[in-house]
């Protein structure tokens, strides 16, 4: 199986998902001087109803809050895509300092952490018929810039001394995703692929500029959690980010001037 070592890393990934060297992988990193003002992009649409959360799990990558998709009740729509997107779960990318941790970089510029809010079009049945198709996904990046502690992400992180090890998962209900977001939804999007194997090259990627906060406490608590099951020799679950990939003469589109 794949991980983030040395022996089982983004380096190594190609030998069994020869698509890591594709055309359109992701994350990169972003030269806002370099982006282009496309004044044709909507604002993007996130509707979020906290009765759709379900439940949280160590993924023994990263954890992920899982979101009842059966209905359009958590939707992404507007920005730069056509049509309707479920939401089916959010994760995060980090460090083991504060100096690294996010997947996108800014001008070279490295985050802690970065959310991922994944949606999948509607247009296809399901997740799983969706996530290798070129318009499958829709996965919003949101960076997390240390300063002070995140109310709403001290939520999800309460709930970390029942996911401590991989495969663990517990309820996690009436959570409202919307308060992870910044207060203004300006964004770069282009096409890229999911981050993690199988790297499916499906994702319509849309990067929020603002950051939203956490605090170096908060930063400790992510770093609390492990990549090992029970019984494993303890792993701490840290530098679980891709580095960029190259652009390979894509087009980075900016919402804003
Ligand atoms: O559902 C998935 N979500 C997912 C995506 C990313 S991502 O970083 O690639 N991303 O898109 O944000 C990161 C994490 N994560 O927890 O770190 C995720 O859990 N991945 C996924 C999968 F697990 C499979 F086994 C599979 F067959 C498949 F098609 C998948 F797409
Ligand atoms: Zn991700």
């Amino acid at each position: 199986a794949w991980g983030y070592a040395d022996h089982d890393g983004p380096a190594k990934w190609v030998e069994s998902f020869p698509i890591a060297e594709g055309p359109r992988q992701s994350p990169i990193d972003i030269i806002p001087s370099q982006a282009q003002f496309d004044s044709n992009l909507k604002q993007i649409k996130l509707k979020y109803d906290p009765s759709t959360s379900k439940g949280i799990l160590n993924n023994g990558h990263s954890f992920q809050v899982d979101f009842a998709d059966d209905d359009n009740k958590s939707t992404l729509t507007g920005g730069p895509v056509t049509g309707t997107y479920r939401l089916k779960q959010f994760h995060f990318h980090w460090g083991s300092a504060d100096e690294r941790g996010s997947e996108h970089t800014i001008g070279g510029t490295k985050f802690p952490c970065e959310l991922h809010l994944v949606h999948w079009n509607t247009k296809y049945a399901n997740f799983g018929e969706a996530v290798n198709k070129p318009d499958g996904l829709a996965v919003v990046g949101v960076f997390l810039k240390i300063g002070a502690a995140n109310p709403s992400l001290q939520k999800v992180l309460d709930a970390f001394d029942a996911i401590k090890s991989k495969g663990k998962q517990t309820t996690f209900s009436n959570f409202d995703p919307k308060t992870l977001l910044p207060p203004t939804l300006h964004f770069w999007t282009y096409d890229g692929s999911l981050t993690t194997p199988p790297l499916h090259e499906s994702v319509t990627w849309i990067v929020l500029r603002d950051p939203i906060s956490v605090s170096p406490a908060q930063m400790g608590k992510f770093r609390s959690l492990l990549f090992s099951s029970d019984g494993e020799s303890p792993r701490c679950m840290v530098d679980n980010f891709r580095p960029p990939q190259p652009l390979k003469g894509r087009k980075v589109r900016s919402s804003f001037r």
